[in-house]
């Protein structure tokens, strides 16, 4: 599809006219404003499967330009949905490294430093993402903010391998490890909704799940996300640092906004 960028020319005012779903409903992300959700007490807690992954396994860390992501084999689900999800890939969005907010989602107009998402499939109904990216029932996404605070292990499992994958297109393989491990611990506090993609094209296809609490990441590692990627390719005489990759809050409209909790 045509090009698109978080800034200029190309930036999100104007996705519409290349991706007709952005400037249509249900769009994400949204800001969730706490006194207008409804808690709902029987929501029940997430649980996923098989995300304790081996270290034999290997997962393709790539930088696609838009985001830094993670290939996630399909073995690993959620089952606590109508339908089996089985993951596809993770992805992140951030600031930049002077700019501690760069989350998508914002509780009562805070914005995070950054957003993880865990991009899953609705494997019971399509045999791939790519025929259930625009489908209504297709994507289940698990959202987690991101703070900057204690050094996270976790991250460190990839975040090491960054500068292998500096430039647009670049991948490497690097061991698997426990994904659960990136997902706050409290899975049964979460806002969900139903909306979109967040990137062109848009799809109103995802059900969102985002996790209350925030994980946090050492200032050093959050530089090494926001300071080591560029959306531009290794030969391209003009780099593009990649940072600001988050699209701002949009309209909730007449949506309903669940709340798993209510303290
Ligand atoms: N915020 S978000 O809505 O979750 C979100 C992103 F922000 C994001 F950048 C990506 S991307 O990295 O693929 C770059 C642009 O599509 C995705 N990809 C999904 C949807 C598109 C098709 C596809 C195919 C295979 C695996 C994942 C995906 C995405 F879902
Ligand atoms: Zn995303």
């Amino acid at each position: 599809g045509a090009k698109w960028t978080y800034n200029g020319p190309d930036g999100e005012h104007h996705w519409p006219s290349n991706y007709p779903f952005c400037g249509g409903a249900f769009q994400s992300p949204i800001d969730f404003q706490t006194q207008l959700l409804r808690y709902v007490p029987n929501l029940p807690p997430i649980q996923v499967q098989n995300y304790n992954l081996s270290a034999h396994e290997q997962l393709t860390l790539s930088n696609n330009g838009h985001s830094v992501q993670l290939s996630l084999p399909p073995h690993m689900y959620i089952s606590s949905l109508p339908h089996r999800y089985s993951a596809a890939q993770l992805h992140f969005h951030w600031g930049s490294s002077n700019l501690l907010t760069g989350s998508e989602h914002t509780v009562n107009g805070k914005q995070f430093a950054a957003e993880m998402h865990v991009v899953h499939f609705n494997s019971e109904k399509y045999p791939n993402i790519s025929m259930a990216v625009d489908k209504h029932d297709g994507l289940a996404v698990l959202g987690v903010f991101i703070e900057i605070g204690d050094f996270n292990p976790a991250f460190d499992k990839f975040f090491k391998y960054i500068n292998g994958i500096r430039y647009k297109d670049q991948k490497i393989q690097v061991p698997a490890f426990n994904i659960r491990q990136l997902l706050p611990a409290a899975l049964n506090e979460y806002y969900r909704y139903d909306g979109s993609l967040t990137t062109p094209p848009c799809y109103p296809s995802v059900l969102w799940t985002v996790f209350r609490n925030p994980v946090t990441v050492s200032h050093k590692q959050f530089l090494a996300l926001a300071t080591a990627l560029y959306a531009s390719y290794a030969q391209d005489s003009a780099p593009m640092p990649l940072h600001g990759n988050y699209r701002k809050p949009q309209l909730t409209d007449s949506r309903v906004v669940q709340m798993s909790f209510n303290d």
